[in-house]
């Protein structure tokens, strides 16, 4: 794990009262969604495969979005979203495991659990299909993607270099995110998910996080190689549902037809 003196302030704070979050009894998903099938399934479908994040708020926004989360998730699959994640970090995001249940019992597509897990008893707070692990945060990236397999929760794990990379590689990661924002800064820079890309196996499927604010920025993750984008900001930015549909319909370059983005 690096220093925690290198990481934005914002950063630090969210680190502390993550580690001192309770965790939970042992809670195993019942049957999990493939995150995979249904990325295909929407790129099958002519959707740009898009991860839609119910996000309240962040310590880069402005304001908080104060609507019911269950609704907002409705409005993210009408607009096309393949699957959705929802922020659990309460002091920081405005998130909550009480919305990713309910979340998760409204809608079919497949949940991926947002927060910054630290130790293997926050797995146990509340059923996920997936749970994002940041490479950064943890010591033991392998420990952690087995616990989380042990439950049931298909691991996808968050990375930002090179050698985060080979670290998630390692660990027997399948799902990888290739986070856009730097932890250290918080500024967010499209060109990490295409410096990290490229070195990436094959069989993985990568997910570009953060930072996709139109539809030229999808269409720069998709030929940079991501099978699946999260974004958060840009859809909580405006009608939900709008905004959803908007970065889910390709640009004539990516359905094949010509143009540029
Ligand atoms: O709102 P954006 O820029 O579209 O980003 C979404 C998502 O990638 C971002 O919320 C995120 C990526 N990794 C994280 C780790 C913790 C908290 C949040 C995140």
């Amino acid at each position: 794990m690096e220093q925690e003196t290198e990481l934005a302030p914002p950063v630090r704070s969210i680190l502390e009262t993550a580690r001192d979050r309770p965790g939970g009894d042992r809670v195993a998903v019942a049957e999990r969604r493939s995150l995979p099938a249904a990325l295909a399934e929407a790129a099958a479908e002519g959707r740009v495969p898009v991860i839609a994040e119910v996000k309240p708020t962040s310590p880069t926004t402005d304001g908080e979005r104060r609507e019911d989360p269950v609704e907002l998730a409705e409005a993210m699959v009408e607009g096309g979203a393949a699957a959705l994640s929802v922020l659990t970090e309460p002091t920081h995001f405005g998130g909550s495991p009480d919305a990713l249940e309910r979340v998760r019992a409204a809608v079919s597509v497949p949940v991926l659990r947002k927060d910054f897990l630290l130790e293997e008893s926050h797995l146990d707070v509340v059923e996920a299909d997936l749970v994002l692990l940041i490479a950064r945060f943890l010591e033991d990236v392998e420990g952690m993607v087995e616990a989380a397999r042990d439950r049931g929760f298909e691991p996808l794990v968050e990375v930002h270099s090179e050698d985060e990379l080979e670290t998630a590689i390692g660990a027997g990661a399948e799902l990888v995110g290739v986070n856009n924002r730097d932890l250290a800064g918080l500024d967010v820079d499209l060109e990490t998910f295409e410096t990290v890309a490229p070195h990436a196996p094959e069989d993985v499927t990568l997910i570009a996080e953060s930072g996709i604010s139109s539809r030229a920025d999808v269409a720069r993750m998709r030929a940079a190689g991501a099978d699946g984008l999260l974004i958060g900001s840009a859809i909580m930015a405006g009608d939900v549902e709008d905004r959803t549909r908007e970065l889910t319909t390709p640009t004539a370059s990516e359905t094949g037809t010509g143009g540029t983005a």
